[in-house]
């Protein structure tokens, strides 16, 4: 990497300090094996729970809760946060975190199981925003429940779409990255969706539900 390249990023990443609740969180979530979101990300989200305005937010992969807290400062006060995860260890981390950061239990509704078997459940048109950072082999499924789930005008987000700069790597062929390739064609080439990839932390796509 160039001086002037490291400098630029070092500038870019003033934009999204994190304080000590979201530090510790990132601690935990990295000693658990639960990848946090870069902070590049984590303010992306911040930044699109605040321009939907959002009430209501389905998060896959909770982890330790460093994701959670961005989107819970980005979401309206009165708005409630819905994560899954299939730890519950994690998910007793990231209460802690959320509490840390002075956000009440009435603000996170915490669902302990499998994303694909707990989806289904939630209802129709429901949700503001989805944030994806799951099982990366089954985001496309994540991406039809996400559809079904958000209101026209609400933004879906999966984490990870760089992958450690693989899936731009034609000669990567392991079946995450071949996954996460796939769901950037889905969802380009969905008409519903208006979408944008952004290369902070590991690459956020975000896309819009423009129709129903
Ligand atoms: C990358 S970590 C999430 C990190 C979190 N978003 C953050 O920024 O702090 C992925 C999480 O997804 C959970 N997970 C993996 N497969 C899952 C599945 N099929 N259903 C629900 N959760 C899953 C893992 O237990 C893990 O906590
Ligand atoms: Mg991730």
């Amino acid at each position: 990497m160039t001086d002037q390249v490291e400098a630029t990023l070092a500038y870019a990443e003033q934009f999204h300090q994190e304080d000590e609740i979201l530090h510790a969180a990132r601690q935990r979530g990295l000693e658990m094996g639960a990848v946090p979101v870069l902070p590049g990300a984590g303010a992306a989200l911040c930044f699109l729970a605040t321009a939907v305005n959002a009430k209501a937010v389905v998060e896959i992969g909770t982890g330790c809760g460093v994701s959670g807290l961005w989107l819970l400062r980005g979401m309206r006060a009165d708005g409630t946060l819905t994560s899954v995860d299939v730890e519950p260890e994690h998910q007793r981390l990231a209460r802690q975190a959320y509490a840390e950061a002075g956000f009440s239990g009435a603000r996170v509704r915490l669902i302990s199981g499998r994303a694909l078997d707990v989806l289904p459940r939630l209802s129709d048109g429901g949700y503001d925003m989805v944030f994806a950072d799951g099982a990366k082999q089954e985001y496309a499924d994540y991406l039809a429940e996400a559809v079904r789930l958000l209101r026209v005008g609400g933004i879906v987000a999966f984490d990870n779409m760089l992958w450690h700069n693989r899936v731009a790597d034609p000669a990567q062929r392991d079946p995450d990255t071949v996954a996460l390739r796939e769901l950037g064609k889905l969802v380009q080439s969905d008409e519903r969706l208006r979408s944008v990839l952004m290369p902070l932390g590991d690459g956020l796509l975000a896309a819009v539900k423009v129709s129903a």
